[in-house]
């Protein structure tokens, strides 16, 4: 199975760009940019990510975030992440950013997202793998806050697809959120949230309700409350889960606990996703391979969560077809 996997045509809908900081760039832009870090080796960092929970992961991460400072750090990163990509074959991949992360350091919102995008654009150009941004409001910071973010972001309307809400799940319900969502939604952003990894099974239905998003990151949780899983099923709301990542941060124990076969097998639009794969020890060849070495499926199974990838994603009715169509002749060639 492990061949078909890593031919497999994969899209990519959780991916977090600061995520993807390997600790050989971390060291190497801590050199560049003259900034801190408070790790020197490689043992250092693997010590240092063994994550309890979802906040212990998020302190080691967002002070990873400092040492990404002009616009060629931004382009180093992403493209790192796309030549993964590449490796995987992940054919289209949307992308989260955190601009908060780095406004809050003085960097400015447009150097971070120049930067991404110039190595987006390569991306295509060079790899032939095509990509959308979203950009997150951390829930922890306030109203105003994500305001400023989306005041940002209409200006680079072009390049930005949609956004999204991360952080901290816990203590941070979204009704903070609900207005800048509406009015993001009213300029023709697409919308998800994170929900239902920490939190509780009604995080996803606020999610849904208050901030009607498109798909729901994570969500793993659903099977807590049996209507929310009915409707999920109903109206094939997509589910971007994170399998590694899941792991790592003890959302399950194990992942023979993880409940993504059973979801798909009932019937929901669960996905295949990466999270933050410098952290969590995993790509998505990674990640799909992790769940199917203890979860025993079919090809046509694994397959279903590209298809539900494709059909869960922001691009258009053509692309769809056309990356449908590249799955689905693989399937019936292998
Ligand atoms: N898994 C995750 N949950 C919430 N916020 C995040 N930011 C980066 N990764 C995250
Ligand atoms: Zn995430």
């Amino acid at each position: 199975m492990k061949d078909f996997i890593a031919l497999l045509p994969k899209v990519e809908l959780h991916l977090h760009i600061e995520g993807t900081l390997e600790p050989e760039l971390m060291f190497a832009l801590a050199k560049r940019n003259n900034i801190d870090i408070p790790f020197r080796t490689y043992e250092e960092v693997s010590a240092a990510y063994d994550f309890h929970n979802l906040q212990s992961f998020l302190d080691i991460y967002y002070q990873g975030a400092n040492v990404l400072v002009n616009e060629q750090d931004f382009y180093d990163l992403t493209w790192a992440y796309l030549l993964r990509c590449k490796a995987d074959n992940v054919l289209h991949t949307e992308i989260f950013f955190d601009p908060q992360t780095h406004t809050a350091r003085g960097i400015a919102f447009d150097t971070v997202v120049n930067g991404i995008y110039r190595a987006l654009v390569q991306g295509k150009q060079e790899l032939g793998i095509t990509s959308q941004l979203i950009m997150c409001f951390l829930r922890h910071l306030d109203e105003d806050d994500a305001f400023v973010m989306l005041n940002h972001a209409l200006a680079h309307q072009d390049k930005i697809i949609g956004v999204g809400l991360d952080s901290a799940e816990l203590g941070n319900p979204v009704e903070k959120f609900e207005r800048v969502f509406q009015q993001a939604r009213k300029h023709g952003f697409k919308s998800v949230a994170h929900a239902g990894e920490e939190g509780p099974a009604s995080n996803i239905s606020d999610a849904l309700t208050v901030l009607q998003v498109d798909r729901v990151d994570h969500g793993v949780r659903c099977t807590e409350d049996k209507a929310l899983l009915a409707q999920l099923i109903a109206q094939g709301t997509p589910l971007t889960v994170c399998p590694l990542s899941n792991t790592k941060l003890k959302v399950f124990e194990h992942m023979a606990d993880h409940n993504i076969v059973k979801l798909l097998r009932q019937g929901v639009c669960v996905t295949i996703n990466s999270d933050d794969p410098a952290y969590f020890g995993g790509y998505m060849t990674d990640n799909f391979n992790a769940v199917a070495d203890v979860h025993p499926m079919e090809k046509a199974e694994i397959a279903q969560f590209t298809i539900n990838a494709i059909n869960a994603s922001f691009i258009s009715a053509q692309e769809k077809q056309r990356l449908l169509a590249l799955t689905h002749s693989y399937l019936a060639q292998s």
